[in-house]
């Protein structure tokens, strides 16, 4: 078996590899249809989703922004003397990750790194890139040995830069607001089987749970909630909860809240489910309810966040890992797409 944690060497090319988004109109059901193929995604709800990337003029910000993070760490590298090409690949959209891997190959880069733009372990998270990367390495004669940078929910630089972000949106705020931690819902049943089986289940959850303590902790904050968003499925299979709109609204009509700052904790930038699910249909929602909303923003454009990762870069290379303040186990540095132990995300 392929050692799940190798210590690297040096690598000569970095990859970000991420979910993509369209960016046109005509994009949208195509984005769409390569996102649930096979995933048993109710068409009523693709239909429901695809309006939401039309009323944003069928592109989503997502392609964007990551080409604002490729260019942070292209400065933190440079900053450092360091001349090492960054690559952009997608799962979903263009520019399509084999294609990257194939431009990669003929460049000639032997060993890459990948950094996965998402925090967390699970499937969504986790796994499905380390697919991404078995999948394209067969496709591609000549491709890259590939090495991730691991599960970052609670590197200082990320903790350090949400709970700054916190702050400002907490005294941009009416005083005494009530600060609402939302990540993406996940069914219950891949939460259960998230990460290795020897460490419990619960992978994801458990860490969205730790990065939120550990935020609201930097940030002063004693009392928050964290609650879950943009669930999909058929409305039999359930997922986590409670929702951000339930559970605004219930804060309202029960205890009588009328300002919330949402910390989306569980996205690095402002992807469609921050801009729409949040800035859009949260807002609205509780609006009747006389609840102002304050979001807080992503850390992924910042400085910040590009130091992180070029820091994450160098425990790969080096083999060693930093100090971590969390309590969860933070996993995902495996080589060539290996799962991170044995029965990891079963599904
Ligand atoms: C945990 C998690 C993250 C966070 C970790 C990470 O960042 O990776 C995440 C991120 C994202 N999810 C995204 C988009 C979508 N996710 C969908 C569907 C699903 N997501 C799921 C989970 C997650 N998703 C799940 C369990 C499904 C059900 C189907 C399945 O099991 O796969 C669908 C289908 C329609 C729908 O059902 O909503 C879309 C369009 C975008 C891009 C947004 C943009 O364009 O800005 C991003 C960053
Ligand atoms: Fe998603």
């Amino acid at each position: 078996m392929t050692d799940p944690n190798p210590a690297g060497g040096p690598v000569d090319a970095l990859l970000l590899l991420s979910f993509g988004g369209p960016e046109g109109q005509e994009d949208v059901i195509p984005f769409l249809e390569n996102v649930t193929r096979g995933r048993g995604i109710p068409r009523a709800r693709l239909e429901e989703v695809a309006t939401h990337y039309r009323h944003l003029g069928g592109r989503s910000p997502i392609n964007d922004l990551n080409r604002e993070i490729i260019a942070n760490i292209e400065a933190e590298l440079a900053d450092r003397g360091r001349d090492l090409p960054v690559y952009f690949g997608n799962r979903n959209w263009t520019p399509m990750a084999e294609d990257t891997v194939r431009r990669m190959a003929a460049d000639g880069v032997r060993h890459a790194a990948v950094f996965a733009t998402s925090a967390w372990g699970g499937y969504s998270g986790c796994a499905q890139y380390n697919e991404d990367i078995e999948r394209v390495r067969q496709q591609v004669a000549g491709a890259p040995t590939m090495i991730r940078l691991r599960q970052f929910y609670d590197h200082p630089l990320f903790v350090e830069r949400f709970a700054a972000d916190l702050r400002r949106a907490i005294d941009a705020a009416a005083p005494g607001a009530r600060v609402v931690f939302t990540a993406h819902s996940v069914p219950d049943a891949a939460d259960e089987v998230a990460g290795p089986p020897a460490l419990g289940g619960h992978l994801y959850s458990r860490q969205v749970q730790e990065a939120s303590r550990l935020v609201a902790g930097a940030a002063g904050v004693a009392e928050y909630d964290v609650v879950w968003q943009s669930r999909s499925g058929p409305p039999s299979v359930p997922w986590l909860e409670p929702d951000v709109v339930d559970h605004v609204s219930d804060l309202a009509t029960s205890r009588g809240v009328r300002d919330v700052v949402v910390v989306p904790i569980g996205f690095i930038s402002d992807h469609v489910e921050v801009i729409w699910d949040l800035d859009t249909e949260l807002v609205d929602e509780v609006r009747e309810l006389g609840v102002t909303v304050t979001r807080c923003a992503t850390p992924g454009p910042s400085r910040e966040f590009a130091r992180m990762v070029v820091e994450l870069l160098d425990e790969v290379e080096s083999g060693t890992t930093q100090p971590r303040p969390g309590s969860v186990p933070a996993l995902g540095r495996t080589r060539d797409g290996a799962r991170c132990g044995i029965g990891c995300c079963a599904r």
